[in-house]
């Protein structure tokens, strides 16, 4: 089975990261990139400022960018990724889906929204089921679907799967690799020799997405998880990986050896991009670290470690490569949650 994928902000840093990560894909086929109107026209090895580990896979290299834009797309694509500016995504998405397109999207804009699935595989396949409410409350003929912010993805797994022992409330601190920032992101000025203790809107982010990602979808409507969330998040000089520090207050008292069972035992998703083991946990307490272990599960495994008994609950670290897991791998894989579902 072929799959016609479109890629859209396909020349940036996440959609540089889609590129590659679908170089080998054995169902997805890159039939279209687009950026800018800037780009439009240009070759993407002209246009792509390739930063990727690997060459720029020859075929892509020689295609014209395309404008985003329904009118400039091929009519026989069967899936959208979407790495745009959030601000362009919130023009151009609902568009697209209007026009028949399903779109797998990494921008922020409409995450929270009450119809649109915001989906990790192994965490809350089921609600995909919202698509049908979007389509009757837009009149839509395609879909929107939402991966998390990368922060979000790399601890809410690990709260799926204590969820057992009866979440109450959440601390995380977060220390968040550069790339999450985009390469002119953080100047190096800003960022050597330095940590810097805010990142604009990740806190909120991450507070309220994970409640949606752990809540339950029923007869087509949403209802939050009723957890408190709390986060501080930090920039670091590393370059990809997000490591945090997760304080977890739960109902029930389980010792470390039972948490960890319980994070190793989250259910994997049965799709080509997903890891065999959602969810690794290190023994050392001085794992994981960003540059040991982001690339583990070819980046789209989450590890944890570090963890501790403490008298309000327990406390554990956990880390995924903030750009694959966390954006343009999360993407994909929801891109073939959607052909497993018959959706695409
Ligand atoms: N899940 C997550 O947590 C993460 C999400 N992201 C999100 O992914 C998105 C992309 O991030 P990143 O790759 O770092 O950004 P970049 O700035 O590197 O890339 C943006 C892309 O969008 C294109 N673009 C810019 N303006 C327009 C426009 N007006 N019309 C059409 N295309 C346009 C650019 O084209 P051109 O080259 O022509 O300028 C480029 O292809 C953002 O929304 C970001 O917040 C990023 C990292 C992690
Ligand atoms: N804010 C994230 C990256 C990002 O772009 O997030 P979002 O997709 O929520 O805008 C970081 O700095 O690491």
């Amino acid at each position: 089975m072929s799959v016609r994928v479109g890629l859209l902000g396909a020349t940036g840093a996440v959609g540089q990261r889609f590129v590659q990560l679908l170089d080998d894909h054995p169902t997805f086929d890159i039939a279209a990139v687009t950026a800018s109107p800037r780009s439009a026209g240009e070759s993407y090895r002209d246009a792509a400022k390739w930063r990727v580990d690997t060459p720029i896979p020859e075929d892509i290299a020689e295609m014209t960018v395309r404008e985003t834009d329904p009118d400039a797309l091929p009519d026989d694509l069967d899936l959208l990724f979407s790495s745009l500016p959030s601000t362009v995504g919130a023009e151009i998405e609902p568009e697209l889906c209007r026009a028949g397109y399903v779109v797998s999207s990494n921008s922020s804009n409409e995450r929270m929204a009450e119809d649109v699935p915001l989906t990790i595989p192994e965490v809350n396949p089921d609600h995909l089921a919202l698509i049908e409410t979007q389509r009757e409350e837009r009149g839509w003929d395609g879909a929107l679907v939402k991966n998390p912010n990368c922060s979000t993805i790399t601890m809410t797994p690990t709260l799926a799967a204590l969820d057992q022992f009866g979440l109450s409330r959440i601390h995380v601190a977060t220390l968040q690799a550069v790339s999450g920032a985009g390469y002119s992101g953080v100047t190096s000025m800003e960022i050597i020799d330095n940590v810097l203790p805010h990142i604009g809107g990740e806190e909120a982010k991450m507070e309220a997405e994970s409640r949606k990602l752990l809540g339950d979808v029923t007869d087509g409507e949403l209802s939050l998880h009723d957890v408190d969330v709390a986060a501080s998040c930090n920039r670091v000089p590393s370059l990809d990986g997000h490591l945090e520090n997760v304080f977890a207050e739960l109902e029930e008292d389980p010792s470390a050896a039972e948490v960890h069972e319980a994070l190793e035992g989250l259910d994997a998703a049965d799709l080509p991009s997903a890891p065999e083991q959602p969810i690794h946990v290190f023994d050392d307490p001085e794992r994981p670290q960003p540059r040991l272990d982001r690339m583990r599960g070819k980046g789209m495994q989450i590890s944890a470690g570090g963890l501790r008994e403490t008298p309000d609950g327990i406390q554990y670290n956990c880390l995924a490569h903030n750009t694959i897991r966390g954006a343009a791998g999360a993407s994909v894989l929801n891109g073939e949650l959607l052909v497993e579902a018959g959706i695409v």
